[in-house]
């Protein structure tokens, strides 16, 4: 970014077209910062309209040409969006009158907003954490229902109730603490005082593990899962994912090594968008290609939240380290042709049967599909950690808290230190330490005008 906001350029006025450009019905401009008012006056000749209420105005350019005439919003600040005064006009969504606005304004001396700035003032001003602005970039990018509700939820405060939570029981065991420090030579009391920070502490420190081990599913609804399909050579992968996918998207032929890079699709199971991927049949190859394949095959297993094994009996050997290797998320599938009916694998978890070669063969793959993804991946059961930012700060809490609990009692002025490094992390994960690289990393992502 060339001109990131600090605290320093706070005072600036910035606008941006926050609707998607090109030719619309209706586009719109915000405006933010204290020349907000100013910028109307300029514009329509008039004052800022009544707070809140649309008033129809006619915009000229400071040399007097009309622009447009647009539905004009007058903000005050603290109480808009981003705490400083705003505007919005809803102008026609023409390329003309949009370049037409937006020359007025950098005429007057308003700056073009990057990426995010609105939101990031939001939080610079205290209008949201950095956890609720972070559920406003998702809701923005939700591309499925799943996506959606999580991101709601963040935005709402979903994650800031955890660790607001998690922050009061740290300031209550911080001043069990320091009334140990404070008297120091008061018999016994001091000693129960911290005792009594003992136990409330190892709670903590378990919530935040609960929270930590969950945070997979939190993090895979926001970017979606990959479920990958491996198996010997012709066990009928390819065709497995034609028929999920009900086109034809990978080579299928019967000679064994057909598919050697990996294929995907994109699709949505239950509400979540996954990435399906075909990978090339597992087998020691001396071919230098193939042998790749092989391993980006079983690269894209070991990455993938769901895998299948395909089986097909007759076929080539079964690879039984395969199933020592499977979680509970990941689905055998036998691909049972004509002979093989009774067939069955010994010494392995229940698998699914089927033939590809019938018309929905695939059918009761996709069937388990949808049952894992709403068993383990729906939204509601999630930690409400959805990224590796949040992550690393709670993770860094919990290492905090655990080296207080260790010290309690020993080490008073430790343990105070360690359950403030605590507090400091989840101020971190607040966004109310306001690093600046943070802040950069996350809102440069975010769209314009928001
Ligand atoms: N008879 C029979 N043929 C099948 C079945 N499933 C797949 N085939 C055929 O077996 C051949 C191999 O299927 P593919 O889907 O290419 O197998 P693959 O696992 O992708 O194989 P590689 O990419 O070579 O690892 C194709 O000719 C399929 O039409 C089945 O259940 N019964
Ligand atoms: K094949
Ligand atoms: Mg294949």
């Amino acid at each position: 970014m060339d001109n990131p906001v600090t605290k320093d350029n706070l005072g600036e006025t910035i606008f941006s077209l926050s609707s998607a450009s090109g030719r619309a019905g209706v586009a719109v401009f915000r405006l933010s910062g204290p020349a907000s008012a100013e910028s109307v006056k300029h514009l329509t000749g008039r004052s800022v309209p009544r707070p809140r209420y649309a008033a129809l105005r006619k915009l000229n350019s400071q040399q007097g040409d009309p622009i447009d005439e647009a539905l004009t919003l007058w903000f005050p600040g603290p109480a808009s969006f981003t705490g400083e005064d705003c505007v919005e006009f809803h102008t026609h969504g023409s390329p003309a009158v949009i370049n037409g606005l937006s020359a007025a304004l950098l005429s007057l001396g308003l700056r073009q907003a990057e990426p995010g700035e609105f939101t990031r003032r939001a939080v610079q001003n205290g209008k949201m954490d950095l956890t609720e602005a972070e559920g406003l970039a998702d809701l923005i990018d939700a591309q499925s229902e799943g996506q959606r509700v999580q991101a709601l939820r963040q935005m709402g405060g979903g994650l800031r109730d955890l660790y607001e939570d998690w922050r009061e029981r740290l300031l209550d065991a911080l001043a069990q603490i320091e009334g140990e420090i404070d008297f120091p030579d008061e018999g016994d009391i001091p000693d129960s005082l911290s005792h009594g920070a003992y136990a409330p502490l190892g709670a903590l420190a378990s919530e935040m593990s609960t929270a930590l081990e969950d945070m997979g599913r939190g993090a895979a609804i926001r970017s979606g899962l990959d479920i990958a399909i491996i198996g010997a050579p012709n066990a009928g992968k390819s065709t497995l994912i034609n028929a999920l996918a009900r086109r034809e998207i990978a080579i299928t032929s019967p000679e064994a090594g057909t598919t050697r890079d990996v294929v995907e699709v994109q699709m949505v199971i239950a509400g979540l968008p996954v990435t399906l991927s075909d990978t090339a049949g597992l087998r020691e190859s001396d071919n230098a290609i193939e042998a790749e394949g092989v391993r980006r095959a079983r690269q894209r297993a070991e990455e993938a939240e769901i895998t299948i094994y395909v089986v097909r009996p007759g076929t080539t050997e079964f690879e039984p380290f395969l199933v020592e290797s499977m979680t509970k998320t990941d689905i055998i599938f036998l691909n049972i042709s004509e002979g093989y009916e009774h067939f069955d694998l010994v010494n392995a978890p229940t698998s699914l049967r089927g033939n590809l070669m019938e018309p929905n063969g695939e059918s009761g793959v996709h069937t388990r599909l949808e049952e894992i993804v709403r068993k383990h991946y729906s939204v509601g059961q999630d930690s409400g950690l959805t990224r590796v930012r949040h992550g690393d700060c709670v993770r860094r809490a919990q290492e905090a808290i655990l080296r207080a609990q260790g010290q309690l009692g020993i080490a008073p002025e430790l343990t105070g230190d360690d359950l403030r490094a605590a507090l400091r992390a989840l101020s971190e994960l607040a966004g109310e330490s306001d690093i600046e690289a943070v802040f950069d990393r996350i809102f440069s992502r975010f769209c314009v005008g928001k």
